[in-house]
């Protein structure tokens, strides 16, 4: 496996598009810069077609959803797909609505994603596959997760990332389980948002692997983690929230080597 995507970030600054909700945005927008990509958060439906020309990857999130956003989020999809640059999805709580369910219908109908990025509740929706989500959080199922990854990403067609305690990520063939990260994760909000994030600075460096960008940017993001959580007590969760930018800014390919506790299956 390729280890420099952390290098090839920080050599060419990729710039992300994002759109997302307003909870998370300042905290993603900070979590890219901390890496060494470039940020834009921008909704408005006249800049889309724009926006693709000069941006490297495209993240839509669907966490706080308007009308003029799925508006925008139709339009930019489009424009991304057209321009041949990566489109990440984060389908936030979608089986909580019926609205959120049928937004990511219409995504998935008219944009073909490169990778959707959700926790196991969110996943399972998409796969359908039996689960208990609650509200934006993954819940709890007795569903099994490779199954559910690997179901989404050929109903899909695009890699597909589950991430908690365990992350699966599949392409329909090929299953990586990546056994990192901290318990500290899901005691902040945002840290699934900003993951999607950091999907799209590691697939806009490289646009042939998807599979194996995802894998890397999921490995190397649970590894910010848990060098974060190191040397915090077990409720110190405002100082993880910052410790992880920090984090995000210090690693390197060589720690992500050192520390991945990744194993791929099947290919
Ligand atoms: N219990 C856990 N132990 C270790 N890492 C976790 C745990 N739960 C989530 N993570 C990590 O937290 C990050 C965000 O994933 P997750 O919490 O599933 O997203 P979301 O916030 O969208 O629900 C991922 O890097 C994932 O690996
Ligand atoms: C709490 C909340 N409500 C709508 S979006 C959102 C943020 C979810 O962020 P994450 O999935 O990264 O925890
Ligand atoms: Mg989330």
């Amino acid at each position: 496996m390729q280890h420099t995507y952390l290098e090839k970030i920080r050599q060419t600054n990729p710039l992300i598009h994002n759109i997302t909700n307003i909870v998370v945005a300042n905290y993603v927008a900070n979590g890219l810069l901390a890496l060494g990509a470039s940020p834009i958060m921008a909704d408005a439906e006249q800049e889309m077609e724009e926006l693709a020309q000069f941006t490297s990857a495209l993240v839509l999130n669907i966490g706080t959803l308007d009308a003029m956003k799925v508006k925008s989020m139709l339009l930019a999809g489009k424009a991304a797909n057209h321009q041949g640059i990566p489109v990440i999805l984060d389908p936030v709580g979608v089986g909580a609505t019926g609205y959120r369910k049928q937004v990511v219908a219409e995504l998935l109908q008219h944009i073909q994603f490169t990778t959707i990025r959700g926790n196991a509740g969110e996943i399972a929706q998409l796969a359908g596959i039996a689960w208990q989500a609650k509200g934006v959080d993954a819940g709890s199922g007795e569903g099994d997760l490779a199954l559910i990854a690997t179901t989404a990403a050929q109903r899909y067609q695009c890699v597909v990332a589950v991430s908690g305690e365990v992350d699966y990520i599949s392409d329909g063939v090929q299953l990586a389980k990546i056994a990192n990260g901290t318990a500290m994760f899901p005691k902040i909000t945002g840290s699934g948002c900003l993951l999607g994030a950091v999907l799209g600075a590691f697939l806009a460096v490289d646009q042939q692997n998807p599979f194996q960008a995802v894998t890397q940017a999921c490995t190397a993001y649970a590894i910010a983690g848990e060098i974060a959580a190191k040397t915090l007590q077990p409720n110190q969760y405002g100082q993880f929230y910052l410790g992880l930018l920090d984090s995000l800014a210090q690693i390197d390919d060589q720690q992500v080597t050192k520390y991945a506790k990744v194993e791929v299956i099947g290919g």
